[in-house]
């Protein structure tokens, strides 16, 4: 892979893309072409600076030269596969390992060393990266006391995991980064043994920041160790080597001054960075001399995401130091804040400013500021930005006053406004509404509405456990079992979450007490309770997990939400997925949900759709329930069960009709969509009269849809119902050229559209509002999919009957339109007007006009 790359780097050629390489990795396609041009095009003769590759080579010779780089990558994949099955085959019947003399093992860190601080310089620190896993992976459970210590020359076989047994070793070279990070070993006999440890850090390191973590000399334990024919695979792959490949960081101990060092050996403990300089790889630090070092050193691990050991560190300082200080306190207050624990975190502050009060009006209060509603964005790992205590104390309080309390229209505006301005951890206090987790037959544990529920309440606004937003390089990771492929979301938010475990053991109720698909077997955790709050960060002594990267990895792959999509390369389905949410992960899922889903950053909030009587499941949709009934299938077979939701029951009722209905979905109808896309584009001036030839393509097309609609119509059991999602956009097409030739029945084709997405409409329904108050909707119950296209038609609707001079009958509409908003996303006339505004401007000032508050 590095090589590939450089060779391009050496032609003045950029690193394909993730889309290309996922490209290049579906060894069924014939994609290398595609992208041996596009890499080559990106050079073009005569575009580039003088005397670049293209210039230089010509555009077929460029062509040729990336085919044959693009091969060798290709081959490189294939002689990954290779290994891995060989590795596979011989887990049953392990070889005597044949390790490297000393000599050679330096001559080949050296090299490898040399090798990569020259790709750092040539291709730079965002060079595209490549990692397999699949097959086993391995955690040891065990503590370092149980284990029996092991030397490199008694472990004789590989691949084998020495169960029982640790091994130390004192690094003798600079770590060697990649996504994952090489060491170099030496035991206590002088054998060198190269270890490769995967989700060392969250995000791929340069050389300097993994020399930090690593330096020479850094004495380690490695629990249970498993010794690979070609430990390097999931970390840094290169020519297969025997080595250790240790899949959860977890497994690996690092020795600090001060600790007591392995039995028996004769190896000091390495004296670490200092802990303001560096913090120490996934441990806390020990040791803090001086109040100002202990400040630094809480604050650096808060900004590092690390509040479990700020915690501890202010804890321990606090012990030595018998009485709080206002400084200490403050940072209690900071540390209860971030762990969401909003009156703990208003009691410290409290205490703090009362504190510096009496100790001569500290300029720690000055300055206090009102916070309001609007959502603020967090710092670095996901703090408070500095700001006064006394405004601390305020946010702090308003949140704990909050926590009961249903988030209000000014809350969610914040939150939306926030969000869409970039900000990506927002500070907002989570609320969990009338729901509560309940065994629900067949499908493991749901959420239940615990009370009767209107449509627009809030259900859930939570918050992500430790999100990542990937910075650093785009790395992708292939699956070489199944095929499947990770990208850089998904990979950060596997090592960020292990690394968050790590850090707050509490955690891993909520998160590891989901389960992990169907092919792994569920954790510990699954067992006990669900919570339903973030638990608080823990008073007592802390004992590092052992963290399953394998189990993480699944619970993300079935469990999270996220803004960013994956791909699984074998059924090509796209999914969201980096951001664990624990509890609304608990929601099971429908194709017809009950519940509207909203992402702000990484804040998640759902919304009652519909009424939910006491007792019913809360449900959302992990795959759109707007697709096909066999595309959401083929989705939702990872999960290994069978939807059996209302639109599910309906579609399989339809048969051999549901089939035939996709076939025109994905056939004929987007042709006539585009030919009724082009025709309406034909109205320059929406309210000038048609002339006849542009009336008879409206009527044209209208034909052609009403023959689509019947085709198509013909495909569901008689008696269906109107819950018909695939016809949503066609009488969307109908209503738009309708309004032109018939406006009277524009607004009829609107509502078929909305009955298709699971509206019902009232009986009233064309009568013109009358009286002085708030219009009625023209719907009794909103639709369940195409949930912001349903907006569009109602404010469509609203805007042609306007044009039309039926005022009365339009602003019921644009009522429709407000209270569909007000259930989906909530936030008040001024988000509806942010994402709407633009196309329905005329509409939205109407009803701003005559109902929106001064
Ligand atoms: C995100 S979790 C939902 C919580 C899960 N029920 C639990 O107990 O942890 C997803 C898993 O829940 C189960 N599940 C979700 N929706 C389901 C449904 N409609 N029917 C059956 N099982 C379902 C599947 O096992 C799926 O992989």
């Amino acid at each position: 892979m590095e090589d590939a790359l450089r060779a391009l780097h050496q032609l003045s050629l950029p690193a394909p893309s993730p889309a290309q390489l996922l490209d290049l990795l579906d060894s069924h396609s014939d994609a290398a072409e595609r992208v041996a041009q596009l890499i080559a095009l990106a050079s073009a003769p005569g575009e580039g600076s003088e005397g670049d590759a293209a210039d230089l080579l010509g555009a077929d010779l460029l062509t040729q030269a990336v085919r044959a780089i693009l091969a060798n990558l290709a081959s490189a994949l294939e002689a990954a596969r290779a290994a891995h099955e060989k590795e596979r085959e011989q887990l049953q019947k392990p070889a005597a390992v044949k390790m490297l003399p000393r000599k050679a093992h330096v001559a080949r860190s050296t090299a490898a060393l040399k090798r990569a601080a020259r790709a750092e310089e040539e291709s730079g620190p965002m060079r595209p990266r490549l990692v397999f896993d699949g097959g086993p992976s391995y955690v040891s459970r065990a503590s370092l006391a149980e284990l029996e210590p092991i030397s490199a020359a008694d472990m004789k076989l590989v691949p084998r995991r020495y169960e029982g047994r640790v091994l130390y070793l004192r690094t003798v070279a600079p770590p060697v980064p990649y996504v994952g990070l090489l060491l170099e070993g030496e035991d206590v006999a002088g054998n060198i043994v190269p270890v490769a440890v995967s989700h060392a850090t969250v995000q791929p390191q340069g050389m300097d920041a993994a020399a930090a973590l690593f330096p020479v000399g850094t004495l380690i334990a490695i629990k249970e160790p498993y010794l690979s024919p070609n430990y390097a695979a999931r970390a840094a792959p290169g020519k297969p080597l025997a080595g250790i490949r240790i899949d959860s960081p977890t497994d690996l101990k690092v020795f600090r001054k001060g600790e007591t060092g392995p039995p028996g050996f004769e190896l000091a403990p390495a004296a670490p960075a200092a802990a303001s300089a560096s913090l120490p790889w996934l441990d806390d630090p020990v040791a803090l001399e001086t109040s100002s070092e202990q400040s630094a050193a809480v604050t650096a691990l808060l900004a590092a995401g690390r509040p479990g050991a700020a915690w501890r560190l202010l804890q321990r300082a606090r012990t030595a130091e018998k009485s709080a200080t206002p400084e200490h306190l403050a940072l209690e207050g900071r540390i209860r804040y971030h762990a969401e624990d909003w009156a703990g975190a208003a009691a410290a502050f409290e205490e703090a400013m009362a504190l510096s009060e009496a100790s001569a009006g500290s300029d720690l209060q000055d300055g206090a500021q009102s916070l309001g509603d609007g959502a603020q964005s967090l710092g670095d790992g996901g703090i408070l930005p500095p700001m006064p205590l006394q405004a601390c104390l305020r946010q702090a309080r308003a949140h704990a006053e909050r926590f009961t309390l249903e988030p209000s229209a000014a809350e969610v505006r914040g939150l939306y406004f926030a969000a869409a301005a970039g900000a990506r951890r927002l500070d907002v206090r989570t609320y969990v509404g009338p729901a509560a987790v309940r065994d629900i037959e067949g499908a493991g544990r749901g959420l239940v509405a615990t009370r009767d529920v209107q449509p627009g309440e809030v259900i859930l606004l939570c918050r992500a456990v430790a999100p990542q937003y990937p910075s650093g390089p785009p790395v992708l990771r292939l699956n070489l079992e199944n095929g499947l492929v990770s990208t850089s979301s998904q990979i950060a938010a596997q090592s960020g979450l292990i690394h968050a475990l790590v850090d707050r053991p509490e955690l891993q109720l909520p998160v590891l007490g989901l389960t992990a698909g169907p092919d792994l077997p569920y954790s510990a955790f699954v067992r006990e309770p669900y919570p339903v709050s973030v638990p608080s960060l823990r008073e007592d002594a802390h004992e590092r997990p052992a963290v399953d990267a394998a189990y993480v990895d699944g619970v993300l792959r079935f469990n999270a939400f996220g803004p960013s999509a994956a791909i699984d390369a074998a059924s090509g389905a796209v999914f969201p997925r980096a951001m664990p949410h624990p509890l609304p992960a608990i929601l099971n899922h429908a194709c017809l949900p009950n519940v509207s889903t909203t992402f702000h950053g990484d804040v998640l909030l759902s919304r009652a759709l519909v009424p939910l009587p006491k007792g019913i499941e809360i449900v959302h949709p992990y795959v759109r329930g707007e697709l096909p009934y066999a595309v959401r299938q083929a989705q939702l077979s990872k999960h290994a069960f069978q939807c059996a939701c209302e639109l599910c029951r309906l579609d399989a009722a339809d048969g051999d009709g549901a089939q035939m209905r996709a076939r025109l979905v994905a056939g004929e109808l987007p042709a006539i969509l585009a030919r009724s896309g082009s025709v309406l584009k034909m109205r320059v001036n929406a309210t000038e009269a048609p002339d006849a030839k542009e009336r008879e393509a409206h009527e044209d097309i209208v034909e052609a849809l009403e023959g689509i609609i019947d085709r198509m119509a013909a495909t569901y059991q008689p008696g269906r119902g109107s819950l018909r999602p695939e016809l949503f956009d066609v009488f969307r097409s109908c209503a738009a050229h309708r309004a032109v030739t018939d406006p009277s029945r524009s607004a009829q084709c609107e509502l078929d559209a909305l009955a298709c997405a699971g509206a019902e409409a009232r009986e009233d329904w064309a009568a013109p509002h009358s009286g002085t108050g708030e219009p009625a909707a023209v719907l009794s119950r909103l639709p369940a999919l195409h949930l912001d296209a349903s907006i569009e038609a109602m404010l469509a609707s609203s805007t042609r009957l306007e044009a039309s001079g039926q005022p009365e009958c339009a602003i019921r509409w644009t009522a429709t339109a407000v209270w569909a908003h007000d259930c989906i996303i909530g936030g008040g006339l001024d988000v509806l007007v942010d994402r709407f505004g633009e196309r329905y401007g005329p509409a939205l000032r109407l009803w701003q006009q005559r109902f929106g508050r001064p």
